[in-house]
């Protein structure tokens, strides 16, 4: 009932934000391509123009797209954070090699695209959260035609779960340390680490792999960067350590931690 409510008003409140969009473009006799909703609006039409209505998105359809990158979006990502954050106030030795870096790269200038594609200890730090802590800790699939897996053949209507977090967390792939947090296995890229075999996915992978992926790690640089620079941080004793799965992989109690201004 409260779940239907709040869907409710969610679907009015953008309902609401497409008519103003439509109102301006009206209005100004153009699309405008400042934010993902105007992109999406604005390809939607071209596309309605270019080949007929019926190969648009209805407004209905517009409202869920806009929901699933609101929610695959915010949550995974500052889950990715609040983890990260967590970790480095643990792994001091970690947190000053990536303020170093985050200084080597940027001085006294504001964060930038370029030089957030150049840190590599942070992306290495990052990496290595996401294996310990995947925000989505199982993916579902149900197949659809008879599909040959391994030695198996598998039927219509198979439910299959992947369960990311066992396979980041598993021994027999990741070595002795598997439980440690090591960035070090990450320093020559994703494939090197892994041993090119598919024991790392958390954005999962193939046709249908996280379309924020890049986007994610990027704000989760940009957020570290800003962070890092201006404050040194170390965990809270009021901390209790309590991974909880609540859609995503989260501290169920918040992180707690005491900051420092540099
Ligand atoms: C650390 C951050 C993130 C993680 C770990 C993550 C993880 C994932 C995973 C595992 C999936 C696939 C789920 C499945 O196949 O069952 C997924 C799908 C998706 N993600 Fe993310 N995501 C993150 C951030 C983002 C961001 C920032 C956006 C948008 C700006 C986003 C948008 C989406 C969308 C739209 C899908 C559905 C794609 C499709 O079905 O084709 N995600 N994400």
């Amino acid at each position: 009932m409260r779940l239907k409510e709040i869907n409710g008003q969610l679907c009015s409140l953008l309902r609401g934000i497409i008519k103003q969009r439509e109102i301006r473009t009206m209005e100004t006799g153009h699309f405008a391509d400042d934010d993902l909703l105007s992109v999406l609006l604005k390809s939607n039409h071209k596309q309605m123009q270019e080949n007929g209505s019926k190969f648009g998105m209805s407004i209905d359809e517009v409202i869920e797209e806009c929901k699933a990158f609101y929610f695959a979006g915010q949550e995974s990502t500052s889950n990715l954070l609040s983890w990260a954050m967590l970790i480095l106030s643990i792994h001091q030795t970690w947190q000053t090699r990536a303020r170093e870096e985050v200084f080597q790269v940027f001085g006294d200038d504001a964060p930038n695209f370029d030089g957030l594609n150049r840190l590599k200890i942070v992306t290495m730090i990052l990496y290595e959260v996401l294996r310990l802590y995947p925000p989505g800790i199982i993916f579902n699939r149900i197949i659809y035609k008879e599909t040959k897996l391994g030695k198996f053949t598998l039927p219509p209507e198979v439910h299959l779960i992947l369960p990311v977090i066992l396979i980041h967390h598993d021994q027999q792939l990741w070595g002795e340390d598997v439980k440690e947090f090591k960035p070090e296995r990450f320093s020559r890229g994703v494939a090197k680490a892994t041993n090119n075999q598919l024991s790392f996915f958390p954005f999962s992978s193939g046709p249908r792999i996280c379309i924020g992926n890049n986007f994610a790690l990027m704000e989760a640089k940009l957020a570290l960067a800003v962070i890092l620079r201006r404050f040194s941080f170390e965990l809270s004793p009021s901390y209790t350590h309590k991974p909880s799965f609540v859609v995503t992989l989260q501290p169920q109690d918040g992180v707690h931690l005491m900051f420092r201004k540099i």
